[in-house]
């Protein structure tokens, strides 16, 4: 398969895939998705691989979650809402390796939720996390909301979705979000510490240990799987689609107007 969205590298024992989508501050249609899923599933069979590293290209954003230009609704590609979120969401956990999302910039929205997904989140000092799905309309009813409780707590991660404040990488650290943050130009240097320490580890102890993690939790993809269900519904109603309306307008979205 031959890349347009994502690039893909690998270099001392590191798969580097990179969300190449810099003019829309990293947001993912379906193409680009397909594409992640992809390189993961390459990335994570690949013997020659120890680690596999999860970025966006250029310094504005790791990620901002679904594309809003590329959907009036549904989204654009394959799955329950046209996206196909539970696939790309399982082969990061099911990878047999860490996967370390290096966030510099905004980490918003499903690319909030991809970095809460990997093993590991180094951010620049810059970075900012957050939700915004109340906000624009949609909600991530699996791992984005039950497995972020796990890690900051039912409170922190209530406020975070109902609130859809934005939170600074110093913030983001405090709250167990993410494991180290560091000056931006620091940023490649200090992932690369990480990979090399990780390389030096045995690959199947570590590959048992994230299975082990994981297992505690894969009830949340059965949540993930209903829940797509209900947000496909969702997005099909007029106080959904004022939320995505309203971020293309760039005008505060009127969602109480259409509530049923
Ligand atoms: C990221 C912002 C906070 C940045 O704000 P600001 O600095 O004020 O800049 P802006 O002017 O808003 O944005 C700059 C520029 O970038 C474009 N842009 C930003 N984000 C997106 C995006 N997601 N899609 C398309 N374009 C984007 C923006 O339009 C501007 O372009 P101009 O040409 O200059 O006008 C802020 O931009 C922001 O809050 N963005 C919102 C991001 C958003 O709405 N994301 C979608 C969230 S919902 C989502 O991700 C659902 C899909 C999904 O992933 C999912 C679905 C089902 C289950 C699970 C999931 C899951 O979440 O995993």
């Amino acid at each position: 398969m031959s890349y347009e969205d994502i690039l893909y590298e690998v270099k001392e024992g590191g798969a580097h895939i990179t969300i190449n989508r810099p003019d829309k501050y990293n947001a993912f249609r379906g193409k680009t998705c397909e594409e992640l899923i992809h390189a993961f599933n390459k990335a994570g069979w690949d013997k020659s691989v120890g680690v596999i590293v999860l970025s966006g290209a250029g310094d504005k954003a790791f990620c901002t979650g679904g594309d809003q230009s590329a959907h009036e609704g549904q989204y654009d590609g394959r799955g329950t809402i046209g996206l196909p979120m539970e696939d790309l969401h399982s082969i990061i956990r099911d990878v047999p390796k860490p996967v370390i999302a290096k966030v510099q910039g905004f980490a918003i929205g499903g690319g909030n939720v991809l970095a809460t997904i990997c093993d590991f989140t180094i951010a620049g000092e810059k970075a900012v996390f957050g939700q915004v799905g109340p906000k624009v309309g949609s909600v991530d009813p699996g791992f984005g909301t039950a497995f972020l409780a796990r890690i900051v707590g039912e409170k922190k991660a209530r406020e975070i979705w109902y609130m859809c404040r934005k939170y600074s990488a110093a913030e983001a650290l405090a709250m167990g979000l993410v494991n180290a943050v560091v000056p931006n130009d620091q940023l490649d240097a200090e992932v690369e510490k990480w990979c090399a320490e990780i390389l030096e580890k045995s690959p199947t102890a570590i590959a048992i240990a994230k299975r082990s993690f994981n297992m505690d939790s894969e009830n949340i993809r059965g949540i993930a799987g209903m829940g797509m269900y209900a947000l496909s519904l969702y997005y099909d109603t007029e106080e959904s689609k004022e939320g995505g309306r309203a971020f293309k307008e760039k005008r505060k979205p009127e969602f109480r107007k259409y509530q049923k």
